[in-house]
């Protein structure tokens, strides 16, 4: 470590690249390290913009609603509000090509809409025998295709969906036609997702009429645009900013393919780096990690692909060992056991933890699958109602709920309840809004109320929230019809966790995140084997696994079979990884 009074020569070669990547003209791509402060980067690329009233804006695009709210945080409290308004963009990359591709084209009547998902409507197949809705079959988009090819992946269907249509007597074909000819009739009533966002996107951009009226607007409103975590671009994504690109649009794109963990839903990172490299010939590299502890660049250097040196630790001294917590792993996420010990194992990680100074609220706890982890945190996307709204009720009491869960928590709600109030009424709670006059404001405080209200979940709980539903103050306009709109069934109800006090998250939305210390939880036999021989870049798992123990600022601590921790710990001493088997 230098004293104050010295310069600090790592981190002035980390500030140098990032000075490097804020400056360098577009096109260019931008390869980051994790850590390396892309988000800053991006932000203060953004923030040198003069404070006149430029002709031409920036579009900052990312995957997430958070990060985008995190750019746009950062620039309002920079005082620089204005570099949130127009002509600049910061939003998803879902809302880009909705704004600026999809929508100017789109009939003003019905109201187009682009939706999260087709799950925030009651959008069932039509013309089958079986009730399921549009949003449990996911699509996938081959843009090798002049036009674009649109598929049902039924290999990715879930469990719920495979057993609803095991005995089902139409065949995929019938399925798929139905699938689409659904889909049609709320695209007719102005309804998309993402998903069809990116078809009309690229159709309107290969077809010389339509890209003759939307290009010429985006190209005069955006000196340039600014894609982050550019490793999460699908195959259509990357078409249409090849597409874009093709046309003289300035593109920038961040991101960090050994953190490319999308692939199942159509990720491409080969395709990422042949579309960087015509960005740029030579990438610009940020190889300083401002997050994590040397200990903790060497361990995850042992995840990721090619022999590349760990990556620079910028800010950090700390030599805490990595922590392998040798683990009787149980089929429910909170009877996992410490094996040293018995105790559960985040409460064992908690001891750990505070052993090294690192505080429980400052620690989290990860795993691939939700089921893996303990504690109740997420909405399963595709359950009956009642046990959605079960869940929604969980979320309203629940201190440290995100805003996502509230928002998503409302939408259950207001489902359940315009079903029952506005039966029959057709479009989404959008359109019944417009026609009875109802501010979002006035709905989203009922669903709320509502939810809180009700008692806490259980087998027979249905019951309680059809008098609960009934008894409620309908908003105006309402005109129920007896029974019509009653959630149906018991719901699904976890077991009540004991709080450890430690928040939990699968890897997939731990995107962007950080934390001092951060439990994984590897329970299937053969991980270790999966480490030391797998390549990291054709097996995602362990790409999954890198994004995890980088998110960690001083403690990484890895919780495997009882019988696997030696091997482990042969492995991180070979790799020279410091550790502690505990
Ligand atoms: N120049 C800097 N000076 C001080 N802190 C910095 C600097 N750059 C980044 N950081 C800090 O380093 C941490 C990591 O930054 P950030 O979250 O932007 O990284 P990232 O590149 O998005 O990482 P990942 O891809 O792993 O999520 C943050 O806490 C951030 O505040």
């Amino acid at each position: 470590m230098t004293t104050p009074e010295q310069p600090d020569p790592v981190r002035a070669d980390a500030e140098k690249q990032q000075q490097a990547a804020m400056a360098v003209a577009a096109p260019a791509y931008v390869a980051a390290c994790p850590g390396a402060g892309k988000t800053h980067v991006i932000t203060n690329r953004h923030l040198q913009s003069p404070r006149r009233r430029l002709r031409k804006g920036r579009a900052l695009i990312s995957f997430t609603r958070v990060a985008r709210d995190q750019m746009a945080r950062r620039c309002r409290s920079a005082g620089r509000a204005d570099l949130v308004q127009a002509p600049h963009f910061i939003g998803t990359l879902d809302s880009f090509l909705w704004e600026f591709l999809v929508k100017p084209r789109r009939a003003a009547q019905p109201t187009p809409r682009l939706l999260e998902s087709w799950a925030s409507l009651k959008a069932p197949v039509q013309g089958t025998d079986r009730e399921i809705n549009l949003h449990r079959f996911p699509m996938t988009i081959d843009p090798s295709y002049r036009k674009a090819r649109e598929t049902v992946a039924w290999d990715k269907l879930d469990y719920d969906t495979r057993q609803l249509i095991k005995d089902t007597s139409y065949s995929r074909a019938q399925w798929e036609k139905k699938i689409f000819e659904t889909r049609k009739a709320w695209c007719d009533e102005g309804y998309l997702t993402g998903h069809e966002a990116r078809v009309l996107a690229l159709w309107n951009l290969r077809h010389a009429q339509t890209a003759a009226a939307l290009l010429p607007p985006l190209l005069s409103r955006f000196a340039e645009v600014v894609v982050d975590e550019a490793q999460d671009c699908s195959a259509a994504d990357l078409a249409i900013l090849q597409l874009l690109h093709d046309a003289g649009l300035p593109q920038v794109l961040v991101g960090d393919p050994d953190q490319a963990i999308y692939a199942w839903r159509g990720a491409e990172p080969r395709a990422l780096q042949s579309f960087a490299a015509q960005l740029s010939p030579a990438p610009h590299r940020l190889t300083g990690n401002w997050r994590s502890s040397p200990v903790i660049c060497r361990l995850a250097s042992t995840l990721r692909t090619g022999q590349r040196p760990p990556d620079t630790s910028v800010v950090r001294d700390d030599d805490v060992p990595v922590l392998v917590l040798p683990t009787r792993f149980a089929d429910s996420g909170s009877r996992h056991l410490h094996a040293p010990t018995g105790a559960g194992i985040v409460d064992a990680f908690r001891t750990l933890a505070e052993e090294y100074a690192v505080p429980a609220k400052d620690c989290l706890v990860t795993a691939y699958k939700y089921a893996t982890l303990p504690g109740i945190t997420r909405e399963k996307p595709n359950t009956k109602a009642i046990t959605s709204l079960a869940w929604a009720r969980t979320v309203t009491h629940t201190p440290s709920a995100s805003g996502d869960d509230l928002a998503r928590a409302c939408a259950v709600a207001v489902r359940v309840l315009f079903g029952y109030w506005y039966p029959g009424e057709t479009g989404g709670p959008d359109r019944i809004m417009a026609r009875h006059r109802l501010s979002a404001e006035q709905v989203n405080r009922t669903a709320f109320a509502f939810l809180h209200s009700l008692p806490a979940p259980h087998r027979e709980w249905g019951p309680q929230v059809w008098q609960a539903m009934k008894a409620w103050p309908a908003l105006p306009g309402a005109a129920p019809q007896g029974g019509k709109g009653r959630p149906a069934g018991k719901p699904t109800v976890s077991r009540p966790q004991a709080a450890t006090g430690i928040r939990t998250n699968i890897v997939h939305q731990l995107k962007g995140d950080e934390a001092d210390g951060v439990l994984l939880l590897l329970p299937d036999s053969g991980s270790v084997q999966r480490w030391a021989t797998a390549d990291p870049a054709t097996d995602e798992v362990l790409r999954v696994w890198y994004v995890a123990v980088t998110r960690a600022r001083r403690l990484a601590a890895v919780a495997l079979p009882d019988e696997e921790s030696d091997q482990l710990a042969r492995l991180l001493a070979e790799r020279q990884v410091p550790f502690r088997v505990a």
